[in-house]
């Protein structure tokens, strides 16, 4: 997911810009437990796109003299972080030398920078607009934060500005696996994918132009293709120090809603933490394949029992992720890093089967023999047939007559009844309960 900062002086109305751009869209990403508050920070769709946009002020804090160099340092940071930079000044204060340094240190940047004055709203302030000019950029956008006044119009041309989105082409029968690495900071995602680029049967493709495949990293092994998805986000360490905490997260769960199966990273000696969970926990929700990476295992203390403890642990806690198989690697030393790719593989090939209806039904059938469905407040539940309408995951339609009380461990049982007779056990499934058509229409 993109990612649009707003910068600029204190005062020169960030806060009312971010919130006049949230406030009539609906925010999509709230607090997340564990994060530790830094920029303001949040989901918004605007046009139909969904970005991030970032609020950079009201962080200043202490001696006024040094707000110059704290604006600085947001300035640096945005740039760091941001795919598209609105810089806002203040028509009512006029031109500040401040105002200038700022645009420099923007103008050296190649990102698009989107310069736009703020409070223009009184006809003194369009006159006083007219002085940054003198700033020399190609394009000055006046806006009223507080009025609303220009806001359209710069963000139509800064969501012009985002790179392309990705989409997954439902048609294509053999697409690249979309990988996406995860975990908790310092879990050693950036070691595992600069090991796995080193792999030396792995072929890194030359990388197009575009912004968005500057961002992932297509790859080949063994005449299979790969995209590792926002690879320069996690190659990238911070040139400033800080790490925004809640962007990483937000970032992360943008990369698993653009992969197919993600590698969760979990940090052998830390063990298993709740970040480590709530990150899982997206991953099923999403409906993802999942690897999960146990990293450090070298410095991990080989002491038997404590492996096998180590483990049931691991499973008892992933146990939303029944069908994720667990690695146990050493990014740092390569030890087993060769098997992350054809697990991958593994995971994805059954990702993307497909059952025939003859054969669905089949297995539907004898389940329901295996173990007749339970008594609905005295009523038979009963079921009429089932099909595989679409994949990645494999998703099951089955028809029945009480479609919202099919209770859940009966669920569960055919969800394991399904995994098992096609063996779809290293996958996510779907089982969707309808009513069943009636007669003429469409049963599809
Ligand atoms: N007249 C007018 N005032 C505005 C406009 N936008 C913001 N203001 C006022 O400017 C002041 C500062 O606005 P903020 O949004 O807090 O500014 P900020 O840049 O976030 O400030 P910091 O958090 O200190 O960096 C407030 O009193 C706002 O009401 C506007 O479009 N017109
Ligand atoms: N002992 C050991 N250390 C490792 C291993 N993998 C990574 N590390 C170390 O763990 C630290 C963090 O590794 P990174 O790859 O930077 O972790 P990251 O998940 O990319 O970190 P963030 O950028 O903070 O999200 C580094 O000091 C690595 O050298 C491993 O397999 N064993």
């Amino acid at each position: 997911m993109s990612v649009v900062a707003i910068v600029g002086r204190p005062n020169v109305g960030k806060s009312t810009l971010f919130n006049r751009i949230c406030r009539r869209r609906q925010a999509l990403v709230d607090d997340f437990p564990g994060v530790t508050r830094d920029r303001l920070t949040t989901s918004v769709e605007v046009e139909g796109r969904r970005f991030v946009l970032m609020d950079t002020g009201g962080f200043l804090s202490g001696d006024p003299t040094d707000f110059a160099e704290q604006t600085r340092r947001q300035v640096l940071l945005a740039l760091d972080e941001a795919d598209a930079i609105i810089f806002l000044a203040d028509a009512k204060a006029g031109l500040h030398p401040g105002d200038e340094e700022l645009v420099n240190i923007l103008r050296r940047s190649d990102k698009p920078v989107f310069y736009a004055v703020n409070k223009v709203d009184g006809r003194e302030q369009e006159i006083h607009a007219a002085e940054f000019f003198g700033l020399g950029t190609d394009r000055l956008y006046s806006v009223s934060a507080a009025h609303g006044y220009g806001v359209r119009e710069l963000l139509e041309d800064v969501i012009a500005a985002l790179p392309e989105e990705w989409a997954d082409d439902p048609q294509d029968p053999d697409p690249p696996v979309r990988v996406s690495v995860v975990g908790r900071p310092n879990a050693g995602k950036s070691t595992l994918v600069n090991a796995l680029l080193g792999e030396q049967r792995v072929i890194v493709s030359p990388v197009p132009g575009t912004t968005r495949d500057a961002v992932d990293t297509p790859l080949e092994w063994e005449g299979r293709r790969f995209v590792l998805i926002d690879t320069a986000g996690i190659r990238r360490k911070g040139k400033t120090r800080e790490k925004l905490e809640k962007l990483s997260v937000i970032k992360a769960l943008d990369s698993i809603d653009r992969s197919h199966v993600a590698v969760l990273m979990v940090d052998a000696v830390e063990g298993v933490t709740d970040q480590d969970l709530h990150i899982g926990g997206t991953i099923q929700e999403r409906g993802r394949g999942c690897v999960i990476a146990v990293n450090k295992w070298d410095a991990f203390e080989k002491d038997l029992k404590r492996i096998r403890m180590f483990m049931q642990d691991l499973r008892d806690r992933f146990r939303f992720l029944p069908f994720a198989p667990i690695l146990t690697i050493s990014a740092l030393k390569g030890k087993r890093v060769s098997r992350v790719l054809p697990s991958i593989l593994e995971v994805f090939d059954q990702y993307n089967l497909r059952v025939n209806t003859g054969m669905v039904n089949r297995v539907l059938a004898d389940a329901l023999e295996k173990h007749e469905p339970p008594l609905v407040s005295g009523r038979r539940l009963k079921f009429y047939y089932a099909t595989q309408p679409s994949t990645r995951p494999p998703t099951f339609v089955l028809f029945c007559n009480y479609p919202d009380r099919v209770h859940f461990s009966y669920q569960r049982f055919l969800t394991n009844q399904f995994r098992e007779a096609f063996g779809m056990d290293k996958t996510p499934i779907r089982l969707l309960f309808r009513e069943r058509a009636r007669r003429g229409e469409n049963r599809s």
